[in-house]
């Protein structure tokens, strides 16, 4: 029996319907995307612990329950992701070499994180005061980011190289938000509640209690907290970059999203170590925008006022 690409019809976590690429083979229709590199595959851990879980498929092509919400966005997203990193730096998937893309959703009971484990993704259902996390594109893309972060600069993930990683992958997520251009944001996460607030800002690190200046960076040595909020001060760099703006008294002429992205990716993948700094980072930026757009152009000018606005030298 040979298989064959196929495409089913789905509704996502908020209702919306979406075409899925499945594959049919021996009677099923499996949750299966053969048209972007080696594969896009997504799986159910029945609210398990076990990883990966069943391949999802179905008998009919339709995944249009309340419970298939989770795995069609899962899919669908990976797909948006891979598009943006292979459409607009001809990356092909996380590694650059075609890796299949897994997920895993209806991870754990009422889990409410996401999160990539060095193979996968995996996707909580939240609990009951969020949506399932791969509702949100923004999270996916900051999922599948973090597969990218790895097999590039392996910003090892504490201290500022952490909040680097963290940084990256809430950028890219919101570049991968405007690029599907569908109510698109500077904030991580508004998708997954109810009330659409999110949990993080780039515009404003502030309003869920991030600093927004080096000066107000956390010093304690909880890690986790460490990583998702001193992330803050570089997210408002790039906002800077991106949409300009004046911050504490430095004012940044914006150069758009399009080369804020080919910027902060050159420096992921040319120029950032393991154990990079904020200091390492604001110089990468630097090099990859002189590279980019010449040594004394407008973009490099932004970037080095955006740094100084956020007090990284
Ligand atoms: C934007 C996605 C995000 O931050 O996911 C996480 C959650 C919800 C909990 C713990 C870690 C992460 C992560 O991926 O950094
Ligand atoms: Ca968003
Ligand atoms: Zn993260």
């Amino acid at each position: 029996m040979v298989d064959s690409n196929q495409i089913g019809f789905g509704i996502g976590v908020h209702g919306d319907k979406k075409q899925v690429n499945t594959v049919f083979s021996n009677s099923y229709y499996y949750l299966q995307d053969n048209t972007r590199g080696k594969g896009i595959y997504t799986y159910d851990a029945k609210n398990s612990n076990r990883l990966p879980g069943t391949l999802w498929r179905n008998a009919d092509n339709q995944f249009t329950a309340k419970y298939d919400g989770p795995a069609v966005d899962a899919h669908y997203y990976a797909g948006v992701v891979y598009d943006y990193y292979k459409n607009k730096f001809n990356r092909n998937s996380y590694d650059g070499a075609g890796a299949p893309i897994k997920s895993t959703v209806h991870y754990g009971k009422s889990y409410t994180n996401a999160f990539w484990n060095s193979y996968q993704m995996v996707y909580g259902d939240g609990d009951g005061s969020t949506y399932p996390f791969s509702g949100a594109l923004d999270v996916v893309g900051h999922e599948l980011t973090h597969a990218v972060t790895e097999k590039t600069a392996n910003l090892i993930y504490e201290n500022e190289s952490g909040a680097l990683n963290e940084a990256m992958s809430d950028i890219f997520g919101t570049l991968i938000e405007y690029y599907n251009n569908q109510n698109p944001d500077w904030e991580i996460g508004e998708d997954l509640s109810f009330n659409r607030q999110g949990f993080r800002s780039l515009a404003d690190p502030t309003k869920y209690g991030d600093p927004d200046h080096y000066s107000k960076r956390y010093r304690g040595s909880n890690q986790n907290y460490l990583v998702h909020t001193n992330s803050g001060i570089i997210n408002k760099a790039a906002y800077l970059i991106s949409e300009g703006g004046t911050h504490y008294g430095v004012t940044v002429n914006g150069i758009g999203k399009e080369k804020l992205g080919n910027i902060f990716y050159r420096a992921l993948t040319q120029y950032l170590t393991e154990s990079a700094t904020f200091s390492q980072m604001r110089a990468a930026a630097l090099q990859a925008a002189t590279d980019l757009y010449g040594a004394a152009s407008a973009e490099v000018i932004s970037v080095g006022k955006a740094f100084d606005a956020v007090g990284v030298n």
